[in-house]
């Protein structure tokens, strides 16, 4: 029997997001908890910073016209008429031939446009000092807005909080910080076959891998995952508990029960519950192939293979990059690494393979990736690998020596 709707990789995410709304729901958050956190505004600044031209050295500040000519030999002398005080307004105004104490970060007096570092002075007695350095006008100073200036959007929607992020919101006195909320994940595992990890096996009986592994991985996607536990292979039940996890959640993974055989619900679960449902039933990847995509009434659905190898593939490949998109935290993965394998590994063509690989660097420097071979089924596999290798598509396999990208775990 064929699967239908066979879609590849690329193919499968370009129809997940033509079907995905943008997401809006946000959370305000104290500033400290933005950390990582992706803004769901821009972000305006109310006020200039600073807010006053200000100081960025210790000395004198002065009109830059009264210093012009200035030598140690001949000095410009200038009358102290005033100190700014740290944390003060500089009432001024400072006059012609004048200068005022200043420390760094203080504001400028009105009338003065530069300011001369002490080391270019010398006090002649406690009103009058000679400055032996001219300075231009705006020498060592910032300007008012020169940093930010009042009006503009200094953080726009969508940018992940750095600290320096932080920092500029505290600058322009943003204290509550509005964030996409994390994904809400709910999980399922599906089989007559699963039990409880805590129960004892029987013949027939193999427990629940899947609940976990995708536990961990909705969690380090930075999303809040719920377990719905075991259901058995009956569509009322499976229905039942799907209708529930999408009532409550903002995504939902079943795993097992994606391929065709003939107690497979999911597809046709997922099918009574609302439009479009299943966009793709197959994708053109091993492992994966029988991976169903789905949204319902905006939200994803994804029929997950019950190898749990495979099913922690398709997690990576379509389901992380929608959790990460509102993430709690910086996806760890951003870049693969670029490795040579050290064996022959066939593939088909028009197919995406990942291949389960150690990683080791070799005594010549090199980057390597050992395969790890073993079925999907496996789950050791997944322990003993520290990444996969991506066969893209367009290649019939690779030899050994040929550079694959590693997506480390
Ligand atoms: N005739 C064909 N048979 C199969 C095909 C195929 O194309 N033609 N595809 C194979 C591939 S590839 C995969 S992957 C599996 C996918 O099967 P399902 O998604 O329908 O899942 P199940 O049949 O329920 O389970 C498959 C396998 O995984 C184990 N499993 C399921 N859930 C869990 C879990 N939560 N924890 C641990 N292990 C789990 C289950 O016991 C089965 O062994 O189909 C192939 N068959
Ligand atoms: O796709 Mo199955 O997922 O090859 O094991």
């Amino acid at each position: 029997m064929e699967l239908f709707n066979v879609l590849t990789v690329q193919q499968a995410r370009e129809t997940l997001k033509a079907h995905l709304p943008a997401r809006t729901k946000e959370e305000i958050v104290p500033l400290l908890y933005g950390l990582n956190r992706i803004l769901s505004r821009d972000i305006t600044a109310r006020d200039d910073v600073p807010g006053f031209d200000r100081s960025t050295m210790d000395g004198y500040a002065v009109r830059a016209r009264d210093t012009f000519g200035a030598t140690e030999s001949l000095p410009a002398y200038l009358d102290v008429t005033g100190e700014v005080m740290m944390g003060q307004e500089a009432a001024g105004p400072l006059g012609a031939g004048q200068a005022w104490v200043i420390p760094t970060g203080g504001m400028l007096p009105p009338g003065a446009d530069a300011v001369v570092m002490v080391e270019y002075t010398e006090e002649l007695d406690q009103h009058t000092i000679g400055v032996t350095k001219p300075v231009a006008p705006g020498d060592h100073l910032v300007r008012r807005g020169e940093d930010v200036a009042a009006g503009s959007v200094v953080l726009q929607a969508g940018h992940r909080l750095r600290p320096q992020d932080l920092g500029l919101l505290a600058a322009v006195g943003v204290t509550q910080v509005p964030v996409l909320e994390p994904l809400r994940v709910g999980i399922l595992s599906t089989g007559n076959e699963l039990i409880e990890p805590e129960q004892p096996t029987t013949p027939g009986k193999v427990r629940d891998i899947n609940s976990y592994t995708l536990y961990g991985q909705v969690v380090e996607a930075g999303g809040i995952p719920t377990l719905y536990g075991i259901i058995e292979d009956h569509f009322d039940s499976l229905r039942n508990a799907v209708v529930k996890a999408l009532a409550e959640n903002d995504m939902v993974l079943i795993s097992g029960g994606s391929s065709v055989g003939a107690r497979d619900a999911t597809a046709k679960v997922i099918e009574t519950l609302g439009s479009p449902g299943v966009l793709f039933h197959g994708m053109a990847i091993k492992p994966g192939k029988p991976t169903i995509g789905a949204v319902v009434e905006g939200k994803p659905l994804f029929g997950l293979p019950g190898h749990p190898v495979s099913a922690m593939v398709v997690f990576d490949l379509l389901a992380r990059p929608i959790v990460e998109s509102a993430g709690l935290h910086r996806p760890r993965r951003i870049f693969p690494l670029r490795a040579a394998i050290t064996r022959n590994i066939h593939s088909a063509t028009g197919r995406d393979d990942f291949l389960r690989v150690t990683l080791r660097r070799r005594e010549d420097g090199a980057l390597v990736a050992d395969p790890v071979l073993g079925k999907s089924g496996l789950i050791s596999t997944m322990v003993k690998a520290d990444g996969v290798a991506h066969i893209p598509l367009t290649k019939e396999g690779v030899e050994a020596g040929e550079l694959v990208d590693v997506w480390l775990f």
